[in-house]
């Protein structure tokens, strides 16, 4: 099962139990099993399901909860909590300073996208003003120094390896040290995979690690691996003192489940994930985000950050103005609309926008998707501005509706179905605003963009000027 049906039947189990009248130990356990059964075809650990069951049964201990109590909502809390546990560790990664070089290591399996991620992890911090070098430690595989070569050259990011040393070791030692004498910020090294899990590699790991002494060993792990992964992971663990994980190919059809259990085999932070072959397919990962997007539930800090990416500068302040304003209106949904047909992949996208689960577009269906999208913004181009600009919805009636439909080609099924869509993104769209207190929202905020607003001060002005954090 991939990431996006997991979310979608979670979902499923949640809101069947919405619509049981009686909340008792029987419709809980029922919810609980389809929730584990759905994590189980997710490949996630038996064992990690099966503690998520027993905290979540603690918690929500039904005969204590005195009538009055929102039992729903408290359950639907306990497994969002759970979900963000189970991807978090409890202590965070290392994160390289400026004033100090850091020495961030990269290991993982052949296949596992370990050197694409490590020019995107460089390109990542490049974009942010440092001077990352790569190191191609991986003497193992024929074209691996090629491919680090052509990948580092693409992004600009200074590399070096060597064509006639067969020992890794002594590339790395000899790679580091001019990077330092070079004042690099960040030096990264990529090390060799082999097809499974093999003595001989570890042993390489190993030596690579005490030679180098790296502030960080970066574990990389293709999110398709299913089950094998807690072993994987944990052999790695073993060697080295893995700090971090990068789920890679997170785009594709893998059972993302597996994730969940390197970070319980690690204990060790995910800290991105790879969404694409491309540079700028890498996301920072954070748990809640992820997990409210996982359950449908929207991600504005993920939104914001691919808005810093595409909207010119001149607009972003204004757009991420009106999200934290909280007052939706259709004009700002189509803004988004056309953001996101600008940004690509629309099922990463659009599970995003809160109230948009990412079931509504599903995989293989992006194109299907566009098209939607496309015909709402139709709709909307028929729209007064007075109707855009309202946050109303019953402004729309029935003769504007027809007039809509008639003015855009479209039905009047079509517009009936638009409003709901914004409703329902607009629904999501106060609890959001209603409930973030300024300190959560700075957090949520991308560093570089929070530097815009003049840092945590400035965006705490702003917000305070739109009444955010109420
Ligand atoms: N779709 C998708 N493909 C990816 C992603 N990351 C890496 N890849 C692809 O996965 C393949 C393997 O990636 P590499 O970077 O060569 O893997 P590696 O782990 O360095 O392999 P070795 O050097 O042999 O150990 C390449 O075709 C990459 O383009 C991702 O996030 N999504």
């Amino acid at each position: 099962m991939v990431l996006a049906e997991l979310g979608g039947s979670i979902t499923r189990a949640l809101h069947k139990m919405n619509n049981t009248t009686v909340i008792d130990e029987k419709a809980l356990t029922d919810c609980l099993n389809e929730i584990n059964r759905a994590l189980l075809q997710s490949d996630v650990r038996f064992e990690l399901i099966r503690d998520m069951q027993i905290n979540i049964k603690n918690i929500v201990n039904l005969e204590q909860l005195a009538a009055g109590h929102n039992k729903r909502k408290i359950i639907q809390q306990a497994v969002f909590d759970e979900l963000c546990r189970m991807l978090n560790p409890g202590k965070p990664s290392f994160v390289p300073k400026r004033e100090k070089t850091s020495v961030v290591m990269f290991v993982g399996l052949q296949g596992s996208g370990k050197t694409t991620t490590c020019t995107k992890y460089a390109h990542c911090y490049q974009k942010k003003g440092w001077k990352p070098a790569l190191v191609c430690a991986d003497t193992f595989r024929a074209g691996a120094f090629d491919q680090l070569k052509q990948n580092a050259t693409k992004a600009k990011i200074p590399f070096y390896g060597s064509y006639m040393e067969s020992d890794p070791v002594k590339i790395a030692v000899e790679g580091v040290e001019r990077f330092k004498e070079e004042d690099h910020d960040l030096i990264i090294v990529d090390t060799s995979g082999r097809h499974k899990q093999e003595a001989s590699l570890f042993e390489e790991m190993r030596q690579l690690s005490e030679a180098t002494k790296p502030d960080l060993v970066i574990f990389v792990m293709d999110s398709s691996i299913g089950q094998a992964a807690f072993n994987q992971a944990q052999a790695f663990k073993q060697i080295v003192a893995v700090g971090a994980v990068i789920i890679t190919k997170m785009d594709g059809h893998a059972k993302g489940g597996g994730s969940l259990s390197a970070v319980a085999a690690t204990k060790s932070p995910v800290i991105f994930i790879g969404t694409g072959e491309h540079m700028d397919q890498f996301e920072v990962f954070e748990v809640q985000p992820f997990v409210s997007r996982l359950l449908g539930m929207g991600d504005l800090s993920g939104l914001i950050d691919k808005i810093h990416g595409v909207v010119p500068m001149d607009q972003q302040a204004d757009l991420v103005q009106k999200l934290s304003k909280g007052n939706f209106t259709l004009r700002i949904m189509y803004e988004q609309f056309q953001n996101a047909l600008k940004m690509g992949p629309m099922g990463e996208l659009v599970s995003m926008i809160p109230g948009f689960s990412s079931e509504l577009i599903p995989q293989g269906h992006e194109n299907e998707s566009s098209a939607k999208l496309k015909h709402y913004m139709t709709m909307m181009d028929s729209m007064t501005n007075e109707e855009l600009d309202s946050s109303n919805p019953k402004l729309i009636n029935e003769s504007r509706m027809m007039r809509i439909a008639r003015g855009s080609g479209r039905l009047v099924r079509e517009v009936l179905e638009l409003m709901e869509v914004y409703k329902r993104i607009a629904k999501e769209f106060s609890k959001i605003s209603r409930c973030r207190n300024p300190q959560d929202m700075v957090k949520s905020f991308p560093p570089h963009l929070l530097k815009q607003f003049g840092g945590v001060k400035g965006l705490q002005d702003m917000m305070g000027m739109f009444g955010g954090g109420r």
